[in-house]
C-alpha cells in the first residue's frame, strides 16, 4: 500500500492579499476582523498544533482563509470551518473569483497590538458534570477542496460540535488524544470568552470533548496570554490562570508581533 504524503501541494491559488482586493473586502471593525497575510506564519500556527496528516481539523473564524491554506497543505483527512461573516464564501469556496477589480488600495493598513499562540491540551483526569446543551444553529453551505473541506456559517460561542467528527474517532478520554484539532485566529473580544466556554465543555467532556482530549491551537491578545499560564505567585495570576491550569496542559508557543497582523481600513 502507498503511504500518504504528509504534505500536499495545493494548486496554484492568488495569494489571500490579492484575493482580499479582488473581492473588494473591507475588515469589520464589529467583529474586530484582522488577517494574517503571511505564510510562513500560517504555516508556523498549524504546525504548532502537531501532526494533523489524516486528522481532522475544524478551524474558527477562518476569514480569507490564510490558516485555512496552511491547514490543507499538511494532508488533514477533513477540514471544517466555522466562520460568521457570510461575505468569505466565495473566497473560501472558490478563491478564483470569475470578475477581476484591482482597484483596492492597500497603502493604509492598520496594525494590531501582538498577540500569542496557544497550545492547549486538555488534562487526563478531571471531574465531568453531566448536563449538555443544544445544537448551535448552523447552515452547511457547501464542499471544497474535493469533499475535504466544508465550510459551516455560524457562531462558534454557541456551536455544538457534537456531531462534528466522525464517531470512529472517538478515544477514551484516558487514551491519547485522537487526530481532531481545533485550531483559530479570532478576534480577542470572542477568545477569551470562547475559552471559558469551551473549558467548560471540556469538564462535562461534550461537544468536540466528547470525542476525548482534543487540543486546541488558538490565539490571545499577549496579555491574556500571560494570565493563562501565570504560575502561583506571580502578579498575573488570576481567575482565568486557576480555570485553564485546573482542566488543560496551556503552552505558550509563540509571540506574534503585530505588525504581521493586517487591517485593511474601513469606509
Ligand atoms: C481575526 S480574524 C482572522 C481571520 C483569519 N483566520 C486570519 O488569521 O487571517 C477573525 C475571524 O473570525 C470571524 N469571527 C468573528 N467572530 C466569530 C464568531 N463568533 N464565530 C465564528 N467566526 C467569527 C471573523 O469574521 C474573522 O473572519
Amino acid at each position: 500500500m502507498k503511504a500518504s504524503r504528509t504534505f500536499i501541494r495545493l494548486p496554484p491559488l492568488p495569494s489571500i492579499r490579492d484575493l482580499i482586493r479582488l473581492y473588494r473586502l473591507r475588515a469589520l471593525r464589529q467583529l474586530s476582523q484582522n488577517f494574517l497575510m503571511d505564510q510562513r506564519l500560517t504555516d508556523k500556527i498549524v504546525r504548532s498544533a502537531g501532526r494533523i496528516k489524516d486528522g481532522q481539523v475544524c478551524e474558527v473564524g477562518p476569514g480569507p482563509g490564510g490558516i485555512t491554506r496552511s491547514i490543507l497543505a499538511r494532508n488533514p483527512q477533513r477540514v471544517v470551518v466555522i466562520e460568521k461573516d457570510r461575505r468569505f464564501i466565495p473566497m473560501l469556496e472558490n478563491p478564483i473569483p470569475q470578475c477581476l477589480h484591482s482597484s483596492y488600495d492597500f497603502t493604509n493598513m492598520a496594525l494590531m497590538k501582538s498577540c500569542s499562540i496557544f497550545s492547549i491540551a486538555p488534562f487526563l483526569y478531571d471531574n465531568p458534570t453531566g448536563h449538555r446543551q443544544q445544537c448551535g444553529d448552523f447552515q452547511l453551505l457547501t464542499e471544497a477542496t474535493n469533499g475535504k473541506m466544508e465550510v459551516i456559517i455560524g457562531d462558534v460561542l454557541s456551536f455544538n460540535m457534537e456531531k462534528m467528527f466522525p464517531e470512529e474517532k472517538k478515544l477514551d478520554w484516558e487514551s491519547q488524544p485522537p487526530n481532531i484539532h481545533l485550531i483559530g485566529n479570532l478576534p480577542f473580544s470572542v477568545s477569551t470568552p470562547l475559552i471559558i466556554r469551551w473549558l467548560e465543555a471540556i469538564c462535562e467532556r461534550r461537544s468536540a470533548w466528547s470525542y476525548g482530549r482534543v487540543p486546541m491551537t488558538l490565539t490571545f491578545q499577549k496579555e491574556v496570554a500571560e494570565r493563562m499560564v501565570a504560575p502561583v505567585t506571580t502578579e498575573q495570576r488570576c481567575r482565568l490562570s486557576v480555570m485553564c491550569q485546573n482542566w488543560c496542559n496551556v503552552q505558550h508557543v509563540f509571540t506574534i508581533p503585530g505588525k504581521l497582523f493586517v487591517l485593511p481600513p474601513v469606509h
